[in-house]
């Protein structure tokens, strides 16, 4: 399986935030976004997500077993942590899993396991509201555990993180490339997520390199 993008033209407004833009991300690889504030990596990924339409060019995962039922592949993780405020931390982990979860569950963690894992056990009966910004952020991470999804799409997931939370995240996204996942995140900071690409949005272009340092992991 593999993420395949080609001649990608994105217009947010009057402005193009670039033209052209073609890579592939193969499966049990990852790709790091990076690039100045507003250069377009959040609009790359809404696209990669199959939430916004380009104004050319195609976003395929050739060879998933479903091609057409690409939202189903995906997990996306945005900006907003999209969590229910007045809805227990469980409880939103819940939702999120009979949403996002398939028939088979594979290896996907239960609620209370992916609360665990994520630094939140005790804490899943609380409203959301009551929880701090990076526990708000764990528990959007929590998703990624509770349901398989084969491409990840994160847009700065460790923002708000500590450091031993941004090292759970690492681990988590090191492990999934390894079993075969593929991983696109965009981010100002390093992931630590070991062997990578890297594609760094420009004001002008778009430049990718492979393995390449320069750019954060
Ligand atoms: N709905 C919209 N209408 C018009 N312009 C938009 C819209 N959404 C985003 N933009 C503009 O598109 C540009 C790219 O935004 P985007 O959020 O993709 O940048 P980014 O690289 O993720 O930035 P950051 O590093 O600050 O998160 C910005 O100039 C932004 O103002």
């Amino acid at each position: 399986m593999r993420l395949a993008v080609r001649e990608l033209t994105c217009r947010r407004g009057a402005r193009e935030l670039f033209r052209g833009l073609a890579f592939t991300v193969e499966a049990g690889r990852a790709l790091v976004v990076t690039g100045p504030n507003g250069a377009g990596k959040s609009s790359l990924l809404r696209l990669l997500a199959g939430l916004a339409s380009p104004v050319a060019g195609s976003v395929r995962l050739e060879g998933a077993p479903e091609p057409d039922a690409y939202r189903e592949q995906v997990h996306y993780l945005g900006h907003l942590d999209a969590h229910k405020l007045s809805l227990s931390a469980a409880d939103n982990l819940a939702f999120w899993r009979d949403m996002l979860g398939g028939v088979d569950r594979g290896s996907a963690l239960e609620v209370e396991e992916a609360l665990d894992e994520v630094g939140l056990a005790g804490l899943g009966a609380l409203p959301v509201a009551v929880l701090s910004a990076g526990q708000k952020r764990r528990l959007a991470l929590a998703r990624l555990l509770v349901a398989e999804r084969p491409l990840w799409i994160l847009d700065e997931p460790t923002t708000a993180l500590d450091a031993r939370a941004q090292a759970l995240f690492a681990s988590h996204a090191r492990a999934h490339v390894e079993k075969g996942g593929l991983l696109v995140a965009a981010t100002h900071a390093p992931l630590d997520l070991g062997p990578c690409e890297s594609l760094e949005i420009g004001r002008h272009a778009a430049r990718t390199a492979s393995d390449a340092g320069g750019a954060p992991r």
